[in-house]
């Protein structure tokens, strides 16, 4: 029996054996494509985290600080206001139609090398709208190493003259010889969110003029300004609130009491946000930024002397070149007088409580664009 049963027990021993060694077999190969899956999976979790990552500091780095979001964001309505920008481009930006000075006051100076050919800006002033970028623009037009353009060309902003392409950009400025500087003016750059890119797109290395001045009265004359705008022309498709409505009745919400956030001129004195996006595409240094209160109440050529110094080109804007006009308000130029009459207001006055309101509002914005900038503007 015992014989019998041996090769019995020896074979199912064997199979026994045999199933034990597979199922080993099968047991490891299943672990190892687990492992392989588990591996998988993670490196995929892995780099999504990181693409995830990246993108959100970019979309921080190009929107603002992400802290600025829980104060800041939350109270910006968007973009600019672009049936208001069509207004403001109807009138070249605000009433710019003043002439080209002429170069030629020191002999010097104003002898260049070379033929004068058509070339992009190697600067441009961005803004702030109703910061003084006319004054601005004016005055150093009086420097014969600086040529300007006349009229804002609005390239950036503007989508249409935008894809005309950059030569048709250079097709709008004058002349200028190798050994001058080239600088295009429109106001409205500063506020439009994707001009910068495509500044920089254009030419990395663009010199970048900013003038901004107390945002309250920033705000004020912007209003002023469409006001004024609204009464003398019409804008198809475009009712300006500003004809009906005060700035108060804009600025607050009259059922709240609230700052009303939807409106444009004062979403465009909240200049950290706008000054953030430049530098976000260009660095600091690339960006010489003027005080647009003293360019209007001290003599021009201070504020004037940083800009030929950021500009690299000898100091000729002088004292003697400007007087205060006493009936105008405002500084003017000794040999060709004073701006034209769409630039220099007598603000009009208002209640203490609604200057406070929209003041207190603007403060922390303010406050960012200090440290932003590194300079204490001292705004109220
Ligand atoms: N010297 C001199 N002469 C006249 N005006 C001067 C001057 N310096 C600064 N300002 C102030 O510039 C304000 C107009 O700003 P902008 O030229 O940037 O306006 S625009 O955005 O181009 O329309 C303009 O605003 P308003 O006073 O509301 O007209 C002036 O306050």
């Amino acid at each position: 029996m015992w014989r019998i049963l041996r090769p019995i027990r020896r074979r199912s021993h064997e199979r026994s054996n045999r199933m034990a060694v597979s199922a080993y077999v099968s047991a490891s190969w299943f672990l190892r494509i687990l492992l392989v899956v588990l591996f998988c999976t993670i490196i995929t979790l892995l780099s999504l985290v990181v693409t995830d990552s990246a993108n959100f500091l970019t979309r921080s780095s190009k929107s603002g600080f992400p802290e600025e979001s829980s104060m800041i964001e939350k109270s910006d309505p968007g973009g600019a206001n672009e049936a208001e920008q069509r207004a403001f481009q109807a009138d070249g930006g605000g009433g710019n139609k003043d002439t080209q000075y002429s170069n030629v006051f020191n002999k010097e100076l104003a002898e260049s090398e070379g033929e004068a050919v058509k070339k992009l800006p190697d600067c441009l002033i961005i803004g702030a709208r109703k910061g003084g970028t006319r004054a601005l623009i004016t005055f150093l037009a009086m420097h014969p190493k600086i040529v300007t353009t006349g009229d804002e060309v609005q390239f950036f902003n503007n989508n249409e003259s935008y894809a005309k392409g950059v030569e048709w950009y250079k097709d709008q400025m004058l002349p200028t010889k190798p050994d001058q500087i080239l600088i295009e003016k429109s106001a409205e750059y500063f506020h439009v969110l994707y001009v910068p890119e495509r500044v920089k797109a254009m030419d990395p290395n663009m010199k970048i003029l900013l003038i901004i001045r107390d945002p309250f009265v920033r705000m004020v004359s912007d209003y002023s300004f469409l006001r004024r705008f609204a009464a003398a022309n019409q804008v198809e498709g475009y009712d300006f609130p500003e004809l009906k409505y005060s700035l108060e009745e804009l600025a607050i919400n009259n059922e709240t009491g609230e700052i009303n956030l939807q409106y444009g001129g004062l979403h465009r004195s909240k200049y950290y946000k706008f000054t953030k996006n430049w530098m976000s595409h260009f660095p600091r240094e690339q960006i010489h930024i003027i005080n647009g209160d003293r360019l209007a109440s001290e003599n021009p050529s201070i504020e004037l002397r940083k800009v030929e110094d950021f500009l690299g080109i000898p100091n000729f804007l002088s004292e003697d070149m400007f007087y205060k006009d006493e009936i105008k308000g405002f500084y003017c130029i000794t040999s060709t007088g004073c701006l034209g009459k769409e630039k220099g207001h007598k603000p009009p006055e208002f209640e203490p409580e609604f200057v406070e309101k929209v003041r207190s509002f603007l403060r922390p914005h303010n406050n960012l664009f200090y440290e932003l900038v590194g300079e204490d503007y001292g705004w109220e």
